[in-house]
C-alpha cells in the first residue's frame, strides 16, 4: 500500500494549485493592480501547449517536494475545470468527459496515470469488496475487502490475487453473462444499466461463496471495470430460514396449506398439460378428540408428529406433497397416480398408522390410533381443476367417515 508522504502545509485550506506547480511569473498577463492575484487562464500563453505541461510539472513536485500525491492529483484535475471555466471559448468543454479536451496523446497516458494512482488508493480505503480488472479480466486493483473475501479470510495478501484473471472466479452460467456484459459496455463506451448479479464465485480449496456482483465501466483509454462484491452468505441463510418458517408445518414439519394450496395448482397444470395422471388423498385422524380429551392435548400433539412422520416416509418421490390439511387432517398430491396407484398408497399409510404404538409416549400398549381417508383421481378429464379434484376427494373422506372410520373411499 502506497504511504502518504507528511503534509508540508500548515493550512491546507490556502492551498492553491500554483502551490504544489509553481509557474514562472513572466508567463501572468493579466494584473489590473499589483496586488490583484493571478487568475489560472493568466498563468497559460496557450492552454493546450500548457496544460500538460502543468501536468508534468505536478507531477514532478509531487516527486520532488514530498507534496502529497492524492491532493496533487485532485488539484491537476481540478485544474482542468478552472481552465474551462475561465477561459469563455473554452466553457463548454467543461462538461466533456476526461481526459481533457486539451490533451495530447502523451497527455492521455500522463492522465490515465494518474487516474490509477488515484482510483488505487481509493479502492484500497474502501470498506467494500471491489476490484479493478480490465478488459481481459486481470485484477489490477483490490480493496482488502475482497482480498479476504476472495481469500475466504486465510489470510492471503492482495498481492497474491492481483494479476489473477477474475474470470476464473466464477462459475457458468455468469462466466458468459459477464463477458458479454463486459463485450457491450466496451462497445458502447458507457455504463450498462444492470441489476446486480447472482453467482456463486468458486474460490481456493473448493469452497465456494454465494455473492452478487455490478459491474461499472471506467472510462480510461485503457479501458478499466470496476466490481463491486457482496457477499450473500448471511442473507442467503436467513432466506432458507424465513422460507422454511413459511413454507413449513413446525408441530409436524410437513408442508403447510400455502405450499400444498401452490403446489396442487402447479402440479395440476404440469399433470394435465402433459396427460398424466394425478391424485389428491385426504387422511383424517378418527375421533382425535377423544384422545386429546383421554391422554391431553401434549400427547396428542405427539400423536400428531409421529402420524405425520409415517405419511412423509410414505412418499415414493420428491415431486409428492405430504402437507399438514388443517388441525388433525393431513393431504397427499400425488402426480402420475391413477386411482389404483393412490388406493395402494392409502392402504400402505393406513396399515402403517394403525400398527403404530404409542408406549414412548407413556400409553398402555393396547392404544393405537385410525385414520379414514379420501382419494380422488384424475385420469381422463373428468375433474377440470385442481381445486374440484382436491373436493372430489374431501367428499370421499366423508363417506369413509360416514361408513364408519378407519376406511379408504374413492371418489367415483
Ligand atoms: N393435540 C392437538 N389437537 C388438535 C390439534 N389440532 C386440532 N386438534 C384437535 O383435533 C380434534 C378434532 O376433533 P373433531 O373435528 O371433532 O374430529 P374427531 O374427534 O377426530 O372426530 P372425526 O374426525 O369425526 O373422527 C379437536 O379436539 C381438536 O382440538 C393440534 O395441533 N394438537
Amino acid at each position: 500500500m502506497l504511504t502518504l508522504p507528511p503534509k508540508p502545509y500548515e493550512d491546507n485550506r490556502q492551498r492553491s494549485f500554483s502551490d504544489i506547480c509553481p509557474v514562472d511569473s513572466g508567463t501572468v498577463s493579466r494584473a489590473d493592480s499589483p496586488d490583484a492575484k493571478p487568475r489560472l487562464e493568466d498563468k497559460f500563453t496557450s492552454p493546450a501547449d500548457e496544460f500538460h505541461q502543468f501536468m508534468r510539472q505536478a507531477r514532478a513536485n509531487v516527486q520532488q517536494d514530498n507534496v502529497d500525491i492524492s491532493e496533487a492529483q485532485v488539484m491537476a484535475f481540478s485544474s482542468q475545470d478552472c481552465l474551462a471555466q475561465t477561459i469563455p471559448e473554452q466553457a463548454a468543454l467543461s462538461s466533456l468527459p476526461m481526459p481533457s479536451p486539451f490533451a495530447t496523446a502523451s497527455d492521455d497516458l500522463l492522465f490515465d496515470d494518474c487516474y490509477r494512482s488515484a482510483l488505487n488508493l481509493l479502492v484500497q480505503q474502501l470498506m467494500e469488496a471491489v476490484l479493478v480488472v480490465d478488459a481481459m479480466g486481470t485484477i489490477q486493483m483490490i480493496s482488502s475487502k475482497a482480498v479476504d473475501l476472495l481469500s475466504a479470510g486465510r489470510g492471503v495478501k492482495s498481492t497474491d490475487i492481483l494479476g489473477q484473471c477474475w474470470q476464473e472466479y466464477l462459475k457458468e452460467p455468469q462466466k458468459t453473462r459477464y463477458q458479454q456484459m463486459l463485450d457491450e459496455q466496451l462497445i458502447n463506451q458507457c455504463q450498462l444499466e444492470h441489476t446486480p448479479i447472482e453467482a456463486s464465485l468458486t474460490l481456493e480449496q473448493g469452497d465456494s461463496l454465494d455473492v452478487e456482483f455490478s459491474i461499472s465501466y471506467l472510462g480510461l483509454s485503457t479501458p478499466l471495470f470496476a466490481i463491486v462484491i457482496r457477499d450473500l452468505t448471511k442473507h442467503k441463510a436467513e432466506y432458507r430460514q424465513l422460507y422454511q418458517w413459511a413454507s413449513t408445518d413446525c408441530l409436524t414439519k410437513l408442508a403447510n396449506r400455502r405450499v400444498f394450496d401452490a403446489s396442487l395448482r402447479s402440479q395440476w397444470q404440469a399433470c394435465t398439460i402433459s396427460s398424466r395422471p394425478i391424485s389428491v388423498v385426504i387422511i383424517d385422524i378418527d375421533h382425535f378428540k377423544q384422545f386429546n380429551d383421554k391422554y391431553g392435548h401434549v400427547q396428542g400433539d405427539y400423536c400428531l408428529q409421529k402420524i405425520a412422520n409415517v405419511i412423509a416416509h410414505s412418499l415414493p418421490s420428491d415431486d409428492c406433497v405430504a402437507a399438514r390439511y388443517g388441525g388433525e387432517e393431513f393431504a397427499l398430491i400425488l402426480p402420475g397416480f391413477d386411482a389404483k396407484q393412490a388406493q395402494l398408497m392409502a392402504e400402505y399409510i393406513q396399515l402403517e398408522i394403525n400398527g403404530l404404538k404409542y408406549t414412548d409416549l407413556g400409553l398402555d400398549e393396547s392404544v393405537t390410533v385410525s385414520v379414514s381417508q379420501g382419494i380422488a383421481a384424475e385420469v381422463n378429464g373428468q375433474f377440470r381443476t385442481g381445486t374440484a379434484l382436491l373436493c372430489a376427494a374431501d367428499t370421499a373422506l366423508y363417506r369413509a367417515k360416514a361408513d364408519g372410520r378407519n376406511r379408504i373411499n374413492l371418489s367415483c
